[in-house]
């Protein structure tokens, strides 16, 4: 392994499809791994602590900024959210590619990070607002009262859209899932390329010095 691993992030209103486009690349692709974030919101039912979330207090969340714990991090929705630092810095080191989902605040902060590290941004739009808060509903996970909160943010949200890398528009889950794939394939391929040149190149160097 020549190489360090990508950091994607997928930004979106909430509800227009990350986790689910999310999971579904790692179906694809079992090397990717997840940045699990921590979060002070109340676990939704089926939600497990570590899996989807680490669910933590807010003096506990606080305390791991503190202590520079958190790559990024951010109030979404009145809560606190952010993506714990070890794990991704691990991951690069290892070649594994991780993939981030967050809010535009979040994709902001880890591409001014100084890990170094290839970053590709995704911007997932809905087709439309009346479909995305039917997606909201449809998951039924959330309050008439939350879901009304997510649909009053999410112009603010997609007004970052041109500071991401790639904007897919998520209509049809299979057409959206088969372009995200083609990204990582590329972008792979370009962060092969510019490894793999680096090793060549110094090696001209020493062989002509
Ligand atoms: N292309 C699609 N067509 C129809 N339904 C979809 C599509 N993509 C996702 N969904 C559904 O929309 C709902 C919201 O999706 P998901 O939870 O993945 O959104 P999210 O962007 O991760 O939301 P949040 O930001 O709140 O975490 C889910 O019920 C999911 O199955
Ligand atoms: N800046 C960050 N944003 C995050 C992180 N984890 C999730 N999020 C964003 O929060 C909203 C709401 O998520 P939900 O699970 O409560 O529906 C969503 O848009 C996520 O992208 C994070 O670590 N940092």
């Amino acid at each position: 392994m020549d190489h360090t691993g990508l950091l994607i992030i997928l930004s979106s209103p909430s509800g227009a499809g990350k986790s689910t486009l999310a999971r579904r690349l790692m179906d694809w692709d079992d090397s990717l791994r997840f940045s699990v974030s921590a979060t002070t919101r109340p676990p939704r039912p089926g939600e497990v602590d570590g899996e989807h979330y680490y669910f933590i207090a807010p003096d506990a969340f606080r305390d791991m900024v503190r202590a520079d714990q958190m790559l990024e991090h951010a109030e979404v929705f009145g809560n606190l959210y952010g993506s714990p630092r070890e794990p991704v810095e691990k991951a690069m080191r290892e070649g594994r590619d991780t993939i981030f989902d967050v809010d535009w605040q979040g994709g902001q902060q880890i591409r001014a990070s100084a890990l170094g590290g290839h970053v590709v941004s995704i911007f997932v739009l809905p087709p439309s607002l009346p479909e995305l808060e039917r997606r909201l509903r449809a998951r039924g996970q959330d309050s008439d009262e939350v879901i009304a909160g997510r649909m009053q943010k999410s112009r603010a949200e997609i007004s970052h859209w041109a500071e991401y890398d790639y904007v897919l528009i998520n209509d049809d889950l299979d057409r959206t899932e088969a372009d995200l794939r083609a990204i990582l394939t590329a972008e792979r391929l370009r962060r092969d390329r510019r490894a793999g040149l680096g090793a060549f190149v110094k090696k001209l160097m020493e062989d002509d010095a």
